[in-house]
């Protein structure tokens, strides 16, 4: 990765020494560390990050937003409780999305016309005067008094392609728009590939409003779903039309008794459906997840633009977010896009929760059926903590209904020829951990095809307050017969550095080959949750065996080649922007928990310790990113993507960010 400190308005406006406003950010050294530690006697506290006394500052930095207080909380909530029409036309929307610039139809060009062709429909409301849509075009992000400089002349899509088709509504369109006639201009790249946005998105062809594409539409920047899903299943799916194997199904649901479908059901097994031929069964492919860097599956942060990240650090397995399954049933493209693999992706996992058998198959079905969608294996939730999905009887409840899950497992496991795996948490409640009993019944069912068992070692109801606990993992890993064959389990937890993945993982591999009797079924893998998204090089880290103190321009870094993938991935226009936007701060929601190596009495950081809240970094850029406040988390998104709107506002999605 480029560290390109001279260029941007953002290194040279704010990445500063602190002692010296005109020196640049020295801490761009990187040099190893060793693992030398300082203990601070005199802050003896095990959950507080102990800082140098040099980097606490007594006077609020000048780079910094002020708090707001309780007044002006007040008044914003109250705005965005207006804003998000309470109670009325946008029940059940998130209020805490971001508010962006709204975009006009008339802002919008037609399809036909961004071709060069004469649009067909007599009340199409999409501008068609290329002139008038030139006059009137937003400028481009690099542009203006605040404008992302750095972006100039970086529509990723002509750089990549040399085509963008979102044409005239590009916000990096300079590059590829004539700015005379408002053509938009293609040029040859060597192996031109198609272009892989949805022109219906190039139109702006997407209701803004909550994200729902329009009857028809198929393809959208949040759910793009070319590469994953052809547009014929995804009709089928919304008639109800899919030809489902219902003989399996059908199998499947038998062994769980009360679940068979009923006569009437659109389920039910039909003469011609049960004589369906099976899948032709292929050879199962295996994984190797031994002594690999594997990133957890999490929900929106744990997006594409972030696993490609992911990647360029030293990634090696990575997993889509939880995708459910009866909106992958019905068709939804919002959910089918979470299952999009990037190129770079190697070794790529989905994973889907769903509280019920056939659900589980039949969505396996589809993913055995669609040609274009590659997984490498499935991974089954058992862990999700949230109510909705709790209630459904999927995500953590399901560890709780063995005779569905073992109904469900085996389902799968018949259609798919990919390896699938079981991510669950230690339990319902912390006082009644069963994962050491699910894990030695789900050997014995003995069923072929399940590759590994994850656990996060919390229960359901702690959610992620108190410690991960690895005793446990480990008593886990131990708890299966040796007489059958032993289901790999891997460990997930606090894994925030490289010495706490060799004290939780490996020294308990090594342990375990121990003369107990006791079969070690706990794999070196290092499986990242949090630790990934604060610390994206913590792969890294543990590959070299160091705790890497990254400068600030580093890490600024990394947030452009999000914004650049971000931009790629969601479209270079203003609902594409905005997403990148979203998705950019909810990620840095996390990163701004990261202390630098450089600014510890202690290393390495801990998972649990909370930062103090009056730290000034080595730079102006660095103090900006360990600010807790979301107006200054802003700041960043504005370095980078131009300016918001004045009423824009931001409020974290995940309370799993959070310290507690
Ligand atoms: C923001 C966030 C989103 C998550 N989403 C998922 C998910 O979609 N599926 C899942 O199985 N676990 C999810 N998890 C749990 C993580 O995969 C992981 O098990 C957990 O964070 C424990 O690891 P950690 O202590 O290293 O963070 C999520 C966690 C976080 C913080």
């Amino acid at each position: 990765m480029s560290g390109d400190d001279t260029a941007p308005t953002i290194a040279s406006a704010v990445c500063r020494n602190k002692d010296d406003p005109t020196k640049q950010d020295t801490s761009k050294d990187s040099s190893p560390q060793n693992n030398q530690t300082t203990p601070n006697d005199r802050h003896n506290d095990p959950y507080r990050v102990q800082v140098k006394s040099e980097f606490l500052y007594e006077e609020r930095p000048a780079i910094l937003a002020q708090p707001k207080n309780n007044t002006e909380r007040k008044a914003e909530n109250d705005n965005n409780d207006n804003r998000s029409g309470k109670n009325t036309k946008n029940r059940g929307q998130n209020k805490k999305r971001p508010r962006d610039a709204k975009i006009s139809s008339n802002q919008k060009a037609c399809l036909q016309v961004i071709r060069g062709e004469t649009c067909p429909f007599e009340n199409c409301k999409y501008n068609h005067d290329l002139k008038e849509m030139l006059a009137n075009r937003l400028e481009d992000l690099s542009e203006g008094e605040k404008g992302a400089e750095w972006l100039r002349g970086e529509c990723p899509n002509w750089k990549l392609k040399g085509y963008c088709p979102f044409g005239l509504m590009c916000r990096l369109g300079s590059c590829h728009i004539n700015m005379s006639t408002g053509q938009n201009m293609r040029r040859a790249v060597e192996e031109q590939e198609q272009p892989p946005v949805n022109e219906d998105a190039a139109a702006g062809n997407t209701d803004d409003s909550n994200g729902t594409p329009k009857p028809g539409t198929l393809l959208t920047h949040q759910h793009d779903v070319k590469n994953v899903i052809s547009k014929e299943t995804i009709i089928k799916l919304r008639k109800n039309q899919y030809p489902f194997v219902c003989k399996r199904h059908y199998e499947v649901t038998k062994q769980n008794g009360k679940n068979n479908p009923k006569p009437n059901d659109e389920s039910f097994p039909t003469e011609e459906s049960t004589n369906t031929p099976a899948l032709e069964l292929k050879e199962r492919k295996l994984i190797d997840f031994r002594n690999k860097v594997y990133i957890a599956p999490l929900t929106t942060v744990g997006n594409l633009p972030f696993r490609r990240i992911m990647k360029q650090y030293g990634a090696d397995i990575t997993c889509g977010e939880m995708a459910l399954s009866h909106e992958l049933l019905q068709g939804k493209p919002s959910e089918w896009a979470l299952l999009k693999r990037h190129p770079c992706e190697d070794v790529f996992g989905v994973q889907i929760a769903a509280g019920h058998a056939d659900q589980y198959t039949r969505v396996a079905e589809l993913l055995a059926n669609e040609p274009e969608l590659e997984v490498d294996f499935v991974d089954f939730n058992l862990g999700c903590p949230i109510d909705l999905v709790c209630e459904k009887g999927a995500g953590a409840s399901l560890m709780l209904r063995e005779k569905k899950l073992r109904g469900s497992l085996e389902g799968v496991t018949k259609v798919l020829n990919c390896p699938v795996t079981v991510k669950m948490r230690t339990g319902w409640d912390e006082k009644r951990n069963i994962a050491h009993l699910l894990v030695p019944s789900i050997q014995k069912w003995g069923i072929d095809g399940i590759s590994a068992v994850m656990i996060h070692g919390r229960s359901r109801l702690q959610r992620y307050s108190k410690l991960a606990n690895w005793d446990y993992i480990a008593e886990i890993a131990k708890s299966q017969s040796t007489d059958l064959r032993q289901i790999p389990v891997i460990g997930n937890g606090d894994i925030f550095s490289y010495t706490d993945y060799e004290t939780n993982v490996l020294s308990r591999v090594a342990n375990a080959d121990g003369d107990d009797g006791c079969s070690n079924n706990l794999l070196p893998t290092a499986m990242l949750g949090r630790g990934a998204l604060i610390k994206p090089w913590l792969p890294t880290e543990i590959k070299e065996r160091r705790h890497w103190d990254i400068s600030a321009s580093e890490r600024l870094d990394i947030l452009k080649d999000f914004v650049r993938f971000g931009l790629e991935h969601w479209g270079s226009d203003q609902q594409g922007v905005n997403h990148t936007r979203r998705f950019l701060l909810e990620w840095i929601s996390f990163l701004h928990r990261y202390v630098p190596v450089g600014m510890l009495e202690v290393i390495p950081q801990k998972m649990n310790q909370r930062p103090p809240n009056n730290m000034c970094g080595r730079s102006d850029l660095e103090t900006l990113m360990l600010s807790t406040n979301c107006a200054d988390w802003i700041k960043i998104s504005e370095m980078l993507l131009g300016p918001v709107p004045d009423d824009f506002a931001f409020e974290p999605k995940h309370k799993a960010n959070s310290y507690s």
